[in-house]
């Protein structure tokens, strides 16, 4: 099915995803100036940041609705649309409630951007390309963060907050023209899912939700997503550089690290879960077990962590990026086409929902440990960090959770349908098996390719 013109259906999509996650991340590079610009406290500041990720989340569901009725195409192009507007709102902006208005519009659109995207792929893409794709889709989207922190952050230098957020919302217009000349929903002469009459929105809602291969992905998404966004979007820094000690360009060069270690990881992941597709949830299992004992690593060691052991933290947490995606692919396989993009926007909600919360817990437990007296006036003291990021635990825990009873409710419906999943051991045994057949016949064509 993909030639030519599905590679560029997906280049254009990914350009548009890469647009908004510069429209997303704009303001986290700006927040210096936006302080002066809105005399604002940092806790108003935070509240740009809150807002614009509420409304992203909550809209995840909508979207999903609106992505299996209308199309990806169309929900692209109109979210390129509200995150111009959104920006040029905030070029202009110079009241806390404009700058607001401003970052909803971006949050708006954000939100429409990333399920239509992937909506695209079962459509012009098959079978073990698709979850490689889909882990490609989130790896040049993160490049958006390169696209805010180096141009945008040049022009906000150079010539100041309203040319730098009109430049911004440029590449938004951009990837709406080419949205609208270049994207199609399906390759042409195809029949696309059925779209259901409107009032079967809600049973169809209902179904997604229903359906526990929806809801493991959820729990995916929700469990291993949530601790590297908590760490690169509001704690990382405040927490290396003020308690940990670490200098702030080792801190920097710490969060490239994060971006280096989820580009590595993502198309690998994508090949083993199109190879491996009933052992998707260990891997997650795994995952947030690594994070796990890497936070509980860092947390315990007496006095500041050697700056080694920061970095292996970091790269397990950057995992949980691509790991994430897996959830995406367990929506794509336990649903049919008419309610993928509902399923995909139940998914996407679960890893936002997980960084509110902890982002919040964690500031609130810092918060009564300074008004305690615990934190001796320091309020990143590191004594008090190690209790608030402990919180990551019960939210990880409940994710946990999620997967197992989830998973449990998957395999009886698979054992219902009569497959079996073959005990793990076996399968690896199978897969050493596969590989070692591969190797030689690797190895017996090598003298042919010689001669021939
Ligand atoms: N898991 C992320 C995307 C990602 C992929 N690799 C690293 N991060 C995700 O769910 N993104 C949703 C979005 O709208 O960006």
């Amino acid at each position: 099915m993909n030639g030519r013109r599905a590679w560029l259906v997906w280049g254009v999509s990914v350009l548009a995803y890469l647009a908004a996650v510069t429209q997303r991340t704009t303001f986290g590079v700006a927040g210096l100036e936006a302080t002066a610009r809105f005399d604002a406290t940092a806790s108003i500041l935070s509240v740009f940041t809150v807002v614009q990720l509420l409304v992203y989340a909550g809209l995840q569901i909508p979207v999903g609705v609106l992505v299996d009725r209308f199309g990806p195409r169309l929900l692209i192009a109109g979210g390129a649309g509200l995150m111009m507007a959104g920006q040029l709102q905030l070029a202009t902006a110079d009241s806390v409630a404009g700058g607001i208005l401003g970052r909803s519009l971006v949050g708006a659109g954000d939100a429409l951007t990333f399920i239509s995207v992937l909506r695209l792929l079962p459509a012009w893409f098959t079978g073990r390309q698709i979850p490689i794709l889909t882990q490609w889709t989130g790896i040049v989207g993160q490049l958006g963060q390169i696209a805010s922190a180096i141009p945008f952050a040049f022009v906000l230098h150079r010539f100041g907050w309203s040319p730098a957020f009109v430049s911004a919302a440029s590449l938004s217009v951009l990837a709406l023209v080419l949205t609208l000349l270049l994207v199609r929903n399906r390759p042409p002469g195809t029949a696309g899912p059925q779209v259901l009459p409107l009032r079967q929105t809600a049973t169809s809602l209902a179904q997604a939700w229903r359906q526990p291969g929806t809801r493991l992905g959820m729990w995916t998404h929700f469990t291993i997503q949530f601790p590297g966004t908590v760490f690169v979007m509001m704690w990382g820094f405040p927490y290396l550089v003020s308690a940990e000690g670490v200098d702030s360009s080792w801190a920097s060069a710490l969060m490239t690290l994060f971006v280096v270690v989820a580009v590595i990881c993502g198309p690998w992941l994508g090949s083993w879960v199109g190879r491996h597709p009933l052992r998707r949830s260990t891997m997650v299992l795994l995952i947030a077990g690594a994070m796990a004992c890497a936070w509980l690593a860092v947390l315990l060691y007496p006095g500041p962590a050697p700056l080694w052991l920061l970095a292996l933290l970091v790269a397990v947490l950057a995992i949980g990026g691509p790991g994430s995606m897996i959830g995406f692919d367990f929506a794509r396989t336990y649903n049919p086409g008419n309610r993928l993009g509902t399923a995909t926007g139940i998914v996407n909600i679960g890893g936002f929902i997980a960084s509110l919360v902890s982002m919040y817990l964690i500031g609130v437990v810092l918060d009564v440990l300074n008004a305690a007296g615990f934190s001796g006036g320091d309020l990143y003291a590191l004594d008090s960090f190690r209790i608030a990021l402990a919180v990551q635990f019960v939210v990880m825990g409940f994710g946990v959770a999620g997967i197992l009873s989830t998973r449990a409710k998957v395999r009886a419906r698979m054992a219902d349908d009569g497959v079996r999943l073959p005990p793990l051991r076996q399968a690896l045994a199978r897969e050493r098996l596969r590989k070692q057949a591969a190797r030689r016949g690797t190895e017996q064509s090598s003298p042919g390719n010689e001669t021939g």
